[in-house]
């Protein structure tokens, strides 16, 4: 469970982006996060992985609350979420495999459970095929599905994605909703800000459009609302 309580974040700038935000979002929910460019979604995202800290007010996820988080246990709530960005992010020199295995190496994971681990979750984004090729072999698709499998590969809680599909074309973006949905079908919450129309009007979903660092509607089963 995710809760946002009157929460507020200004850059130092003074730019203020998110102006005021209280939300909850349950265990196992989808939910797509729209409104127009600079509207304030990737800093609501931001917020949520603790990559900002808010001005004010509290972030509560599973009983931590990440504005009093010490930055030590940063990691320990990481492990807690996946995040995937729109441009994918993988390290360029490594495999598949160990893009994917990184994350559980860094916990040190016991090499036969990380093995195991990657190629389950290689499975699950239709890539075993691929494990040793390199990113710059693979189609954008199929680095998303890389990057999707990197997120996930500790049975993370939650899984957050910044415009998952922006940088590619209508087919691979279907796609990669649908590994989204199995994810979410297997118990993982799925945040999701999107630019894409389509989608969110075709695979109906909670819908929170954000205006001006504001939540503006929040409808389960909702739609864009805006001109693509
Ligand atoms: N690190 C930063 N420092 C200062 N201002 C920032 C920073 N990051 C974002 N902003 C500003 O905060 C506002 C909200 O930005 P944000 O990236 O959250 O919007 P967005 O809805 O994700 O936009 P887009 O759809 O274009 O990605 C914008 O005015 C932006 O310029």
């Amino acid at each position: 469970m995710i809760e946002m309580k009157d929460v507020w974040k200004a850059y130092p700038n003074n730019m203020k982006a998110i102006n005021g935000i209280s939300i909850r979002i349950e265990k196992g929910e989808f939910v797509y996060v729209v409104g127009p460019s600079g509207a304030g979604k990737s800093t609501f995202i931001k917020l949520m992985y603790r990559e900002e800290k808010p001005t004010k007010g509290d972030i509560v996820i599973d009983n931590i609350n990440l504005a009093k988080l010490k930055e030590k246990a940063i990691p320990k709530l990481r492990r807690k979420m996946g995040v995937v960005f729109q441009d994918f992010k993988l390290l360029p020199t490594l495999t598949v495999f160990e893009n994917v295995a990184f994350a559980l190496e860094v916990i040190e994971e016991n090499p036969n459970v990380i093995k195991r681990k990657v190629m389950d979750v290689l499975e699950i984004v239709n890539l075993k095929n691929k494990a040793r090729s390199l990113p710059d072999e693979l189609s954008g698709g199929e680095q998303q599905r890389v990057a999707i499998a990197r997120a996930v590969v500790n049975s993370p809680e939650v899984l957050i994605a910044d415009e998952p599909t922006g940088n590619l074309d209508p087919d691979t973006a279907w796609e990669i909703m649908d590994i989204l949905d199995d994810i979410n079908h297997r118990g993982t919450t799925v945040i999701m800000a999107t630019h894409n129309k389509d989608i969110v009007n075709t695979i109906k979903k909670r819908v929170i459009a954000i205006e001006s660092g504001r939540v503006v509607r929040d409808e389960a089963r909702g739609s864009y609302g805006y001109e693509a």
